[in-house]
């Protein structure tokens, strides 16, 4: 068995041997009995279900399903040891680790994937007539959905027609009727921007939606890459070995050898259906709120025996789209400021906004020497960020000193609370691109795809002049250091 970063089953299974799952055997129904379980997983941060009997699996175990496959642990020495393992890193890695390994590719060259002639994937095989989706456990996630949202955790792999730029990303999709899906399609991701390509081709777009994929590939699938970027190569690089791709039975494109489940079609440029409503990312599911969206075509489906369907419940704290989403567009967003020469040592959006904010830790040593005002600073991150696809989720832009861990909340709000002023401090965006699903967009007052962000400084005007002038009233800064160790040293003598 390959590694667990490199193979889903053996990332499975290294869930079970970190004591990381519980398999559940007697018989669980996929309409809304899973995705309780898995609520109440996520809101707990318990160990991730394996259901292994689900009701309508067919013949060759088609499908079992794990659910929070990338969610929180509840022990803090491990909190984020799933999103570990989807990395081969260790267990105890803290975030700002995950998050520097997602971009350290970004450095180093390429490393294209390896065709192989076959692979776990195609031990069977279903033409369109051999299977119908509402039969087989297509979950129901939340009672007030549109549909099963079978899709929410596999990858949609889709080329430009001039097969020069090959897209891998998570977007959701729920069954139809027995051989088609509907998904959301929506720019600026770039599944909407290869489908419009298509569309002007006036030819239907070929997809392959592979579930149970390499975990390293399902981590860059959800993080806003640059336009243009083949994730596989990207994927290569960072885990340093090619990704073995298998050619698809009836269409042009690559999958990964290991994948769980594959499902092969086209895409239709003009075909819609109504999709949706859907518990989502923002923990908010609106009744009657659906929208057309295009026409998936499932011809085909590959699988392994007794495969696995890995599935995001999402919604209200804390699931994948809330540790997967909001940090990774966070790690492209540090990236990029970064790399346009601004004084930024981290980057992270806090679970606490709903994944809605990205704290930026500022390296104020640097912010002085640029003798610049609070207002051109703010502007010259709002225009990088609030213009380009990265900070497309992101409705507000936090910067803090470098005394603030933006990896943990108390500190970014007691900065954000006590040093930016409301209004006076803050900067607003109002002919951006907005995040049509946060609810104060989709069923606010103001339109739903413009506007509505905000830089906050969260920086005080002594920091981009002279540096701090004070001393946080908390047992770190107001005491000398001496003296603390004695407290530390004699804590438990003292009777604590
Ligand atoms: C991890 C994860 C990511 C997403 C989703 C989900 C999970 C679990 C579910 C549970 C299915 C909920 C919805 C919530 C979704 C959503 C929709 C719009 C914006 C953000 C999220 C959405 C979706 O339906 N449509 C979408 O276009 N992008 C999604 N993303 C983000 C997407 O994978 C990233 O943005 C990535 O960067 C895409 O690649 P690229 O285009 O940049 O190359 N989807
Ligand atoms: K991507």
């Amino acid at each position: 068995m390959a590694l667990p970063h490199m193979e889903f089953r053996a990332f499975v299974q290294a869930l079970k041997d970190d004591g990381d799952l519980v398999e559940i055997n007697e018989e669980c129904d996929p309409n809304l009995e899973v995705s309780a379980i898995i609520r109440k997983v996520v809101e707990s941060d318990e160990r991730a279900p394996l259901f292994n009997n689900l009701k309508g699996q067919n013949e060759n175990g088609l499908w079992r399903i794990l659910g929070a496959p990338n969610s929180l642990r509840s022990d803090p020495r491990h909190r984020y040891g799933r999103l570990a393992r989807h990395l081969n890193l260790p267990p105890t890695s803290s975030m700002k680790e995950i998050l520097d390994k997602m971009v350290s590719a970004k450095t180093t060259p390429p490393i294209p994937p390896k065709i192989v002639e076959t692979g776990p994937c195609k031990e069977f095989r279903l033409t369109s007539d051999q299977f119908d989706l509402n039969q087989l456990p297509s979950p129901t996630l939340h009672q007030a959905d549109g549909g099963k949202y079978v899709q929410t955790y596999g990858m949609f792999i889709v080329r430009s027609p001039d097969g020069k730029w090959t897209n891998w990303s998570i977007a959701r999709a729920m069954v139809h009727d027995k051989n088609h899906l509907v998904g959301l399609v929506m720019l600026p991701q770039h599944i909407a921007v290869i489908h419009r390509m298509w569309k002007e081709l006036g030819q239907d777009m070929p997809y392959a939606l592979a579930f149970g994929v390499p975990p390293a590939a399902i981590m860059a699938a959800s993080m806003p890459l640059p336009d243009g970027l083949t994730e596989a190569e990207y994927i290569g690089s960072m885990v340093n070995s090619p990704l073995e791709l298998v050619k698809c039975e009836t269409i042009d494109l690559f999958v990964p050898s290991t994948s769980e489940i594959v499902f092969e079609g086209t895409c239709s440029v003009t075909e819609t259906a109504t999709e949706g409503p859907f518990g989502e990312m923002h923990g908010y599911v609106f009744k009657g709120d659906s929208h057309f969206m295009p026409v998936y075509t499932v011809n085909t489906i590959t699988h392994r025996k007794d495969a696995i369907l890995p599935v995001c419940a999402c919604g209200r704290l804390t699931d994948e789209t809330h540790t997967m989403i909001g940090p990774l567009a966070a790690a492209e967003i540090g990236y990029i400021l970064k790399s346009n020469g601004l004084p930024i040592k981290e980057a992270f959006s806090p679970f606490e906004s709903q994944v809605t904010w990205v704290a930026l830790q500022v390296d104020t040593e640097k912010l002085r020497a640029m003798k610049t005002s609070a207002e051109a600073f703010c502007r010259q991150v709002g225009d990088l960020i609030f213009r380009g696809k990265p900070g497309a989720t992101i409705h507000r832009l936090l910067l803090v000193g470098d005394d603030i861990d933006v990896y943990d909340f108390k500190e970014v709000i007691w900065a954000f609370s006590t040093r930016c002023r409301p209004v006076m401090d803050e900067y607003s965006y109002e002919d951006v691109p907005g995040f049509p699903l946060i609810p104060y967009m989709s069923h606010g007052n103001g339109p739903a795809n413009k506007g509505g962000k905000l830089v906050c400084d969260c920086l005080l005007p002594v920091e981009y002049t002279t540096g701090k002038n004070w001393e946080a009233a908390d047992f770190k800064e107001s005491f000398p250091p001496e003296l603390k160790q004695k407290v530390l040293d004699r804590w438990h003598s003292y009777g604590f």
